[in-house]
Parts: C-alpha cells; sequence; structure tokens
C-alpha cells in the first residue's frame, strides 16, 4: 500500500469555496506543493515549517482517520493540499470512499495531471494570476482540460481565479475566453493572513468582496461567472483546521 504525505484530517466543516460552497465536508490535506504563491493560505504545507506534522498514511489509514475524526456525520471529503495531484497513486483512497457511498472534491492548481482526475465528483482547477508570482503552464493547463473533457467531466469541473488586484482580474477574463464551457468562478483574495480577530478579517473581506462584484459587473468579459468570499475565511478568519 502507497503512503501519503497528510498534514491535517478535519470536519465536517462546510466547503468554504467555489463550485459547491455551503456543501458538509471533511477535508484531507496533503503536504507538498509545486508552486509557491506569495499569498498561499496554506503555505506551511510546503515551506517547512509543520514538517513534523506531516503523517505518511496508507489510504486505509486515511479513511479509519477519517471516521476518528468525522463519526458518521459525512458523506463527502474534500482532498487539498498542497498540491494533491503530485500523489499519483490517490485512486487508492478515492475508489474505496466511493465504495462507501462519499462523494470525493479535489482542490488543484491546474499544474499536473493526474489518471484519477475522473473519478473526482467536484474538480475544482485554480490556475493562479500574476499577484501569485506563479507562470501558468498552459500547454499543461490545456492539455488537463482537454483530457477531463475527453473523459465527459466537464460537468464535474470548474476553474476557480483568485482575485487581488486588476492584472489578476485580465488573466481571469484570459482564462474564461480561453475555457468559455468550464464553470467558472472569481473568489477574493485574502491579503491579511496575520489577521487573527475574524470580525477584522470578515470586514476587510467584505469589502474586498464588494469591489470584485463590482469589477465583475463591469466587464463584458466575465458574463457567465460567479463571485464568492472565501466563506470560512469569512466565519472563522485565518483559523487553521476549519
Ligand atoms: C491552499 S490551495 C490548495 C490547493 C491547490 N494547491 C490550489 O492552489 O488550488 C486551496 C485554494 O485556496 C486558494 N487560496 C490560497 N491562498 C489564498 C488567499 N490568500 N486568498 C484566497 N484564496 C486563497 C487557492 O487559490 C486555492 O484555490
Ligand atoms: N472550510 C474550508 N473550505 C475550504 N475550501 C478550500 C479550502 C482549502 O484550503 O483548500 C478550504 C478550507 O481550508 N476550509
Ligand atoms: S498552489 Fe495552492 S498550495 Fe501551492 S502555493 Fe499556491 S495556493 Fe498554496
Ligand atoms: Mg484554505
Amino acid at each position: 500500500m502507497n503512503k501519503f504525505p497528510v498534514l491535517e484530517i478535519f470536519g465536517p466543516t462546510i466547503q468554504g469555496e467555489g463550485m459547491v460552497v455551503g456543501r458538509k465536508t471533511m477535508f484531507v490535506r496533503t503536504a507538498g506543493c509545486d508552486y509557491s504563491c506569495a499569498w498561499c493560505d496554506s503555505a506551511f504545507t510546503w515551506d517547512g515549517s509543520a514538517k513534523e506534522e506531516i503523517e505518511r498514511l496508507t489510504a486505509d489509514q486515511i479513511i479509519e482517520r477519517l471516521y476518528q475524526v468525522g463519526g458518521s456525520q459525512f458523506d463527502h471529503v474534500t482532498i487539498s493540499g498542497g498540491n494533491p495531484a503530485l500523489l499519483a497513486k490517490l485512486s487508492e483512497l478515492i475508489t474505496p470512499l466511493h465504495e462507501q457511498g462519499i462523494e470525493v472534491a479535489l482542490e488543484t492548481q491546474g499544474s499536473r495531471w493526474q489518471d484519477w482526475f475522473p473519478l473526482i465528483d467536484d474538480l475544482t482547477i485554480s490556475p493562479k494570476p500574476p499577484s501569485s508570482m506563479m507562470k501558468t503552464n498552459w500547454t499543461v493547463l490545456d492539455d488537463i482540460l482537454q483530457k477531463l473533457k475527453d473523459h465527459d467531466r466537464l460537468s464535474h469541473t470548474s476553474l476557480k481565479v483568485v482575485i487581488f488586484n486588476d492584472e489578476d482580474l485580465k488573466y481571469a477574463e484570459f482564462v474564461h475566453e480561453r475555457y468559455p464551457d468550464v464553470d467558472f468562478y472569481l473568489q477574493v483574495g485574502n491579503d491579511d493572513l496575520e489577521e487573527n480577530k475574524p470580525a477584522s478579517l470578515a470586514s476587510e473581506l467584505l469589502d474586498k468582496y464588494e469591489w470584485l462584484i463590482d469589477k465583475v459587473v463591469a466587464s463584458a468579459k466575465l458574463n457567465r461567472v460567479r463571485v464568492l468570499p472565501q466563506v470560512h475565511a469569512l466565519v472563522w478568519g485565518n483559523k487553521r483546521g476549519v
């Protein structure tokens, strides 16, 4: 059995972002990322600061832990990271979850394809805008979306771009024009990752949400789109494990 690097297993909570926002879910957060976004809200998964907390678990052990933590109060698991798409054998986790009637979602940035992507029920691909300081490999992203289309999985797929500034909005317009058939989400960027008073953060983020809504409303290139904040950040701030 393969062992997967896991940093957190938590929930049930709600999915705070994107295509299934509000859905009651458990989270499995894997360690390691091929990116290092300037504003990553989960940098502990790749910057070495939590390396003592990384556990190497088999799929069976992850499922056992999910039930220990979540009881029988869940039927949906979201795999995030880090970049879980670095892990070749995740079907070992996804297939048994499906066999137990549990739906599986994935959060990834679209830098790597894995042959288990077509198994995912709610697949969020989140290419990174200029403010992240990362560079999108369009050949790879084109290939991922083509493969999902070939597997007839576009109805289970969404694109989600985090927005911090006008340049990011231009990037989002470009992404949406390139993949017009894929459901498209714009998400408020949180640039105050140190704030530990949820109420103060929520008030800042709601101002940014209003700014983003105004910008999207004014864009002729962003029509078949949805605009969302990170609901978990509004409710719990920058707290980990929620
Ligand atoms: C931490 S990432 C992990 C999954 C994968 N590496 C990715 O980036 O898609 C989960 C989601 O959080 C978003 N995110 C990260 N930092 C953020 C921030 N400061 N504000 C808003 N969204 C953020 C990412 O863009 C991504 O959509
Ligand atoms: N509640 C909640 N929703 C989320 N959606 C995406 C998350 C992530 O960090 O990938 C996340 C998270 O960490 N918590
Ligand atoms: S790709 Fe995701 S986990 Fe990796 S650095 Fe960027 S936001 Fe963080
Ligand atoms: Mg998060």
